[in-house]
Parts: C-alpha cells; sequence; structure tokens
C-alpha cells in the first residue's frame, strides 16, 4: 500500500499540475484576439500618420496608440517588448466605411453583422457605420435603434455605429427624432426618392428641413440619397421602357444625372441655413454616393464656396467602373445612382484629387442572389444595390495608384474624414491617444478575386469584384489593438457598437 502510494503520488502531482497549466491558458487566452499581449509595438518602413510617412514604430497599450517613434528615434525604446513587424507593408490607419447596409436584424439573410464584419475585417475596416434601411424594422426610433444594438452584442468583429433614419413619420415630431439622437444614432439619413424598402418612405424637403434644424442641436449630420423622380417621366425615358431590360443602357437611361442635379439643387435651398448664425448652425448635410461628377458635382462646390456646411461622398464602384465595362444581363452593377460613363469616372478622380469630393464608402447593398435575377438578367426589375464591402481598400488603390494617388491621400479618403464625419474622435489616423484600428496591406501585391479567394461577405456570388485581379493585399487588421484578422479571423467576435453621446 505503501509503495503504491508512493509511486502514484508523483504522478498525480504532474497530472494536477498539467490540469492547472492548461487552466491558467485558457484564462488568460485572448480570443478577442490573435496576439497574446496588450502591450506590444508594430514596426514598419511605412507607416501613415497625419504628419507624413514615417519608417518607425507604433507602440499600442490597452487598445490605445501611446506613442509614435521614427526608426533614428527608436533604438533602445522597443528592446524587450513585443514586436509586430509589418517591414516594406504599408501601416494604415483603419479604415472608416460610413455607409453600409448589414441588413441585421430582419433581413439577415442577405447579410447580417457576423458576415458583413468579417468581410470588413479581412479588408482592412475597422468601423463601419450601418445604414437604417434593408433591416426590419427601419432604425427610425428609439426602440428600432435598441433592436440593432442588441443584435449586434457579440456578432461584430469590427466597430459598428447606425445612422438613424429620417422619414415622414418622425421628421415632425421632434422629441421622436431626440430620443433616436439620444439612443446614440450617430446622424440621420434619408431619401428623396423611392428607397426600394417598404417601412423606409421617402421625404421631401420640408421633412429634411426640420430634420436638420434637430440635428443643428446635436452637431450631427444628415445624409442623404440624393435623387429625386421627375413627377412627369421624359418621353425618352418612356421610351426606354419598352427596350430590352437586360441592356445596362436601358437602366442608365431611366436614371440620368439631372435626377442627382435635381435633388442637390433642392437641398441647397436649405443648406444656406446651416451657414454660420444661421437658423440651422451646427447642422451638416452629406450628400452619398455621388454618381454625377458634372452639374450635381458643381452646385455642390459652389455650396461649399457660401459657406454652407455640406461634404459629399462617392464610391469605390464609380471610381472601379463605368458604362462601358458593365454587360448586358450583369445585374451585380445595378445600383442608384447608377454607374455612369467613362468620361464621368475619370472626372470623379479629378474632382477627388481636386479635393472637391470629400471621402468614399462602399454603399454596400447586398441582397438574396435571387433577387439580384442573375438569370434573367433584368435590370429594371432586379435588386438595386453593389456587394463590395471586403475590397473597399484593395479596389481603391488599384485603381488610385495608376492615377498617381498618393497612400496619404488614400488615408484621408477612408479613415480621416469620414470618422470625422461620424464625429468619431477616437478614429481615422494614426496618432497618439486615438483606438489602434491600424490594417497592414502589401500595396504591390496581387491577387485574383476568385472561387479560391475567401471571400466574407454572405454571397460571394454577387460580388462586384468576382473574377478580378485587384493589387494592395490585406496582411492583418487591428482593431483597438486587438489582431481581429491575420488570415483568419480572431475566434471571438470582440467590435464594439458606437453610440454618440
Ligand atoms: N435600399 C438600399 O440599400 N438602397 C441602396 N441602393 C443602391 N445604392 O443602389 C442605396 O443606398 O440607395
Ligand atoms: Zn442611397
Ligand atoms: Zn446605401
Amino acid at each position: 500500500m505503501n509503495l503504491l502510494q508512493w509511486k502514484l503520488l508523483p504522478l498525480l502531482t504532474v497530472i494536477a499540475s498539467i490540469f492547472v497549466v492548461f487552466y491558467l491558458q485558457h484564462l488568460s487566452e485572448n480570443k478577442c484576439s490573435l496576439l497574446p499581449y496588450k502591450h506590444y509595438w508594430i514596426t514598419s518602413k511605412r507607416i501613415v500618420t497625419p504628419q507624413g510617412v514615417i519608417s518607425g514604430a507604433v507602440e499600442i497599450n490597452e487598445g490605445k496608440i501611446v506613442s509614435i517613434v521614427k526608426e533614428e528615434e527608436r533604438h533602445g525604446k522597443i528592446m524587450g517588448a513585443h514586436v509586430v513587424d509589418y517591414s516594406d507593408a504599408v501601416v494604415f490607419p483603419g479604415l472608416v466605411d460610413i455607409h453600409v447596409h448589414l441588413d441585421d436584424p430582419g433581413r439577415s439573410e442577405w447579410e447580417g453583422f457576423p458576415s458583413g464584419t468579417k468581410a470588413a475585417a479581412a479588408g482592412g475596416v475597422t468601423t463601419l457605420v450601418d445604414m437604417p434601411l434593408n433591416n426590419f424594422p427601419s432604425t427610425v426610433s428609439e426602440e428600432t435603434l435598441k433592436l440593432k444594438i442588441k443584435a449586434a452584442e457579440g456578432r461584430i468583429y469590427v466597430d459598428l455605429g447606425f445612422w438613424g433614419g429620417l422619414v415622414p413619420e418622425n421628421a415632425f415630431n421632434a422629441t421622436a427624432l431626440e430620443r433616436l439622437l439620444s439612443a446614440g444614432a450617430l446622424g440621420l439619413k434619408s431619401f428623396m426618392c423611392p428607397s426600394g424598402i417598404n417601412d423606409f418612405p421617402m421625404t421631401n424637403i420640408t421633412h429634411i428641413k426640420e430634420g436638420l434644424s434637430v440635428l443643428a442641436k446635436y452637431k450631427r449630420p444628415l445624409l442623404v440619397h440624393s435623387e429625386v423622380q421627375p413627377s412627369s417621366p421624359s418621353s425618352t425615358q418612356l421610351e426606354d421602357m419598352q427596350d430590352d431590360p437586360r441592356s445596362y443602357l436601358t437602366y442608365l437611361a431611366t436614371r440620368p444625372p439631372s435626377w442627382e442635379e435635381a435633388a442637390v439643387r433642392e437641398l441647397l435651398t436649405v443648406t444656406k441655413n446651416t451657414r454660420p448664425g444661421g437658423p440651422a448652425e451646427g447642422a451638416h448635410l452629406h450628400v452619398a454616393h455621388l454618381s454625377d461628377s458634372g452639374s450635381t458635382l458643381d452646385l455642390i462646390k459652389e455650396a461649399k464656396r457660401h459657406g454652407d456646411s455640406v461634404s459629399v461622398e462617392t464610391c469605390t464602384h464609380y471610381l472601379a467602373f463605368s458604362e462601358e465595362d458593365i454587360k448586358d444581363g450583369d445585374t451585380r452593377f445595378k445600383c442608384a445612382p447608377p454607374i455612369r460613363d467613362k468620361a464621368n469616372k475619370e472626372k470623379l478622380w479629378e474632382a477627388l484629387m481636386e479635393g472637391h469630393i470629400d471621402m468614399l464608402s462602399s454603399d454596400h447593398s447586398p441582397t438574396l442572389p435571387e433577387l439580384k435575377l442573375l438569370d434573367s438578367g433584368d435590370f429594371l426589375k432586379a435588386w438595386g444595390g453593389i456587394s463590395s464591402l471586403q475590397f473597399d481598400l484593395s479596389a481603391t488603390w488599384s485603381h488610385a495608384k495608376k492615377r498617381g494617388v498618393t497612400i496619404e491621400q488614400l488615408a484621408l479618403w477612408w479613415s480621416e474624414r469620414p470618422a470625422k464625419l461620424a464625429g468619431l474622435d477616437l478614429k481615422g489616423a494614426i496618432a497618439i491617444g486615438k483606438h489602434a484600428d491600424i490594417v497592414a496591406w502589401a500595396p504591390d501585391e496581387e491577387f485574383d478575386v476568385d472561387d479560391k479567394f475567401p471571400i466574407h461577405i454572405k454571397h460571394p456570388s454577387i460580388s462586384a469584384y468576382m473574377g478580378m485581379k485587384l493589387s494592395g493585399k490585406v496582411l492583418a487588421t487591428f482593431v483597438r489593438g486587438q489582431l481581429v484578422y491575420e488570415d483568419k479571423h480572431a475566434p471571438a467576435a470582440c467590435g464594439t457598437p458606437i453610440l454618440a453621446h
């Protein structure tokens, strides 16, 4: 008996200590991050900061950027610390995509928070701001915003803010709008034409004026889908309706640039109230997804010159594609306003580079592949909306680099300015005190978006970039210091809902 005890005791001790070690390891394992530490440095020869591109190191602790040192000042400072080295790769502020439709809750079979935020993480997008429609019910009240926040709990891989909806039902009800804004909506969004969603009706200019006066108090923006359908369609539009619905040109003719121009012209009658000393000072109007680089853009430039508080975004697809590229029946490219001709695309690039267009967004607006009607290829009946979220960065870079755009300009358009519009003071730049929201990417690395490429949006078959070669490969994505993506995603979804207060 004694002998047996003496033999068993060391064995039991060994087994017990193995259990203790495993248990402790499990406790300390951070499922939110693919990195085991919270205090570390990221080094690279190309770190994009608001002061320019530097070679050096960024110190991260407890989710924030705590110091930035240039290569020549670095020696000794990071000795003995944990270092993640990206050498020649670009270390860039995480993208802030202020225009996505994640369709959750209510239509999560179209996209959903888990798949949409995984696609964002894989694409270097560290913050999303979700549109108030295509989810069900639409986000037009405090109650419906709470449904969104609840649905996001434990299901988002990047940080996520929410726009509220300005609709006829709440536009004249300042109390309801204030409750929606107090509950954390970063601003409001409205449509000047039918949205395609029954519980998200369009607003007229009076509704918009009312909305702006409430927003002024909160200093938050109104984003507008700026297309106005004329009350009597022109004869060419009626003729076009009889044309082949599979032809892209048939669809294009149904939404001419004059719709965008008419909307912006109307908007400018109320944006003058946002000037200093005006009745809506503090409010800001943002023109969503500009496609027309002609008269519509001229009107926006004029308003800016007069001191109206206005800004404008365009989207990756207007910069990457033109009418000439879209094959008949390929309804993946149907969106509103539509993708126009090559000359228009070139003018959009010029306007961006000259600073007349302020920022970029994806307007990722997926649906079920069945509703894209890829079989019949009917452009007039298919769902309007482009699926692109994961390729924001690579697609814009692939086209930008051919035009001499700098990496710093890209950071301005994709991070700094959208963060500012959404009021996200801790996002949008690699700077001391900000969240450590960072993407490391290889600008010269090319890849094919095909069946073998891991696409994380729910329905890869409707991705606008399927079948294309892109450059600018995302290597790693950090959200508040947590490595959420590097070839794979972190095990847990630890993104945070962002609420305004
Ligand atoms: N209901 C939508 O998602 N609409 C969207 N559709 C597009 N852009 O084609 C949009 O933002 O207008
Ligand atoms: Zn829109
Ligand atoms: Zn949209």
